[in-house]
């Protein structure tokens, strides 16, 4: 039995959150042999994911009820975009792509459909729904920034994507995604029921397969 909500739906989706956090565009980053041009295209969606994202973490503030979750959406919201946009803006000038192309990049397919769905779960739904579609996001990057560091020669030198790696499994984002466990445990509380139980686990399952796809979105280049 599972002592929080995350690790519940988590194995509740175990062939689905296996294809995501094991995809083989995270197991070519950790050895190094993914194809630059995959994960250049990665990083520039990834920028209009964020601020898509962003967007998702202040309707939680809008979808709070009391203050206290007001206050736990806000920081939240502040995590990505002072914590986790920095960071990123930092990777993309180490590939030297600047500010002006990933503001210029149309987004592709994958962003819409993975953007627009937690965006239209949290409008359709109430907060709890919103930070389960957030979850996948949230706490699947600190699992997959654990689980490459510990790959051998994963952050060595040599591998281009090694300052990707270090960057998800650093302190800073593990505390993001530590945050995010405690956060939807404490959002659930007052909400979650057995009876909900089987819509919730729905919308990680979608949530973790569009993360999936977004993945290979970049494998393929797709726009
Ligand atoms: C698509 C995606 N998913 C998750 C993360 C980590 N917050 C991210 N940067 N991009």
């Amino acid at each position: 039995m599972s002592s929080n909500l995350f690790d519940a739906l988590k194995e509740a989706c175990t062939p689905e959150w296996r294809a995501y956090v094991e995809h083989p565009f995270v197991k070519a980053i950790g050895d190094g042999s993914l194809p630059l041009a995959s994960f250049q295209h990665y990083l520039v969606q990834d920028y209009l994911f964020l601020i898509a994202f962003a967007r998702a973490k202040a309707l939680a503030i809008y979808k709070s009820e009391t203050l206290d979750e007001m206050r736990i959406a806000n920081a939240g919201l502040d995590a990505l975009l002072e914590t986790e946009m920095a960071l990123h803006v930092r990777l993309c000038a180490g590939w030297g792509i600047g500010q002006d192309v990933l503001e210029r990049a149309p987004e592709a397919l994958a962003t819409v459909a993975y953007t627009r769905y937690v965006l239209d779960t949290g409008f359709k739904g109430d907060l709890l729904d919103l930070y389960v579609a957030m979850a996948p996001c949230l706490i699947g990057y600190g699992e997959i920034g654990r689980s490459l560091a510990a790959v051998p020669g994963a952050l060595d030198p040599g591998n281009p994507y090694a300052a990707w790696i270090a960057e998800y499994a650093g302190d800073g984002y593990q505390a993001i995604a530590e945050q995010a466990k405690a956060d939807l445990d404490r959002i659930a509380l007052p909400r979650v029921s057995m009876a909900r139980l089987e819509r919730l686990t729905g919308i990680f399952r979608t949530a973790t397969r569009l993360e999936a796809d977004f993945w290979q979105m970049g494998l393929d280049r797709a726009d």
